[in-house]
């Protein structure tokens, strides 16, 4: 029988990445290194593919949050939204020897009115396997979104972290704006069941169950106390 090699697919043009010029962001590489020349011939920076899900994306994002029993399906379908819709730049390091994911960040890009119909960037779901952490790989994924929110036009970047993240993000470029930093936030997503299944997190305690309008009025200021902040990155025009 005849092997069929199935191609896979990326969420976007690979050479993007190719063309990011890693001096110009204010982080220190020691050594230096970017998304074309990671440091390693076995560490891969790139797109999203929809192999990935056999590639242990879902188990690293799980090592940021919960992530839930998404199937194949699922995934997939979810993949060719964003891809349909151009507007997400999910962008992985791969462990080429262990065929396994073991970075992430993604880039979602935010079509505006104001500024004349300009593009702003978010950068969300940034995570790196517990086993490669303090290798550079942090900053060199964060980085990578970062320099292409700015090749793409984005006039701003910005992200939501916790408190002891500042450091982290403020060593590649982002501030925190004096009176103008805070993350609000209501939850949906705060049924029982569901609560049941995210104990792993920090929780607010004076959250209860039920969306009453002070429980709501509560939610909208926890995640604002020491437990998020909004930092961002301009981009000089
Ligand atoms: C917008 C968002 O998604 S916020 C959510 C961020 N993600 C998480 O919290 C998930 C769990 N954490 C992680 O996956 C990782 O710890 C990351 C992504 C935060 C950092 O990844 P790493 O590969 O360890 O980072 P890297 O090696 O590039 O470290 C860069 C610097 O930040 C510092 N740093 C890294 N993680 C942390 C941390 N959790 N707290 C404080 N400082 C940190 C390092 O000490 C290092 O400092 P140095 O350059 O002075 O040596």
């Amino acid at each position: 029988m005849v092997g069929v090699l199935q191609t896979e697919t990326y969420l976007y043009d690979p050479d993007l990445l190719l063309k990011l010029d890693f001096h110009q962001s204010p982080a220190k590489f020691n050594p230096f290194i970017s998304a074309a020349c990671p440091g390693e011939t076995w560490l891969k920076v790139r797109p999203l593919k929809d192999g990935d899900y056999d590639r242990g994306f879902l188990q690293l994002l799980s090592q940021l949050t919960h992530v839930g029993p998404v199937s194949r399906t699922l995934f997939l379908t979810r993949f060719s939204q964003m891809k349909a819709s151009g507007d997400y730049f999910v962008t992985v390091i791969e462990d080429t020897r262990k065929n396994e994911i073991i970075g992430a960040a993604s880039l979602v890009i935010e079509r505006k009115f104001i500024h004349n119909c300009a593009i702003r960037g978010r950068l969300e779901d940034v995570v790196v396997n517990d086993t490669y952490r303090g290798k550079q790989l942090g900053k060199l994924i964060v980085v990578t979104v970062s320099l292409l929110a700015q090749y793409l036009g984005c006039y701003k970047m910005s992200l939501d972290c916790k408190d002891k993240l500042i450091k982290f993000y403020e060593s590649l470029g982002y501030v925190l704006i004096p009176g103008n930093s805070n993350s609000m936030t209501i939850r949906y997503d705060e049924s029982p069941a569901v609560k049941n299944n995210l104990t792993a997190f920090k929780r607010p305690t004076p959250l209860a169950n039920t969306p009453t309008a002070v429980n709501v009025a509560a939610g909208v200021t926890a995640d604002a106390g020491d437990n998020c902040q909004t930092v961002s990155l301009e981009f000089n025009s």
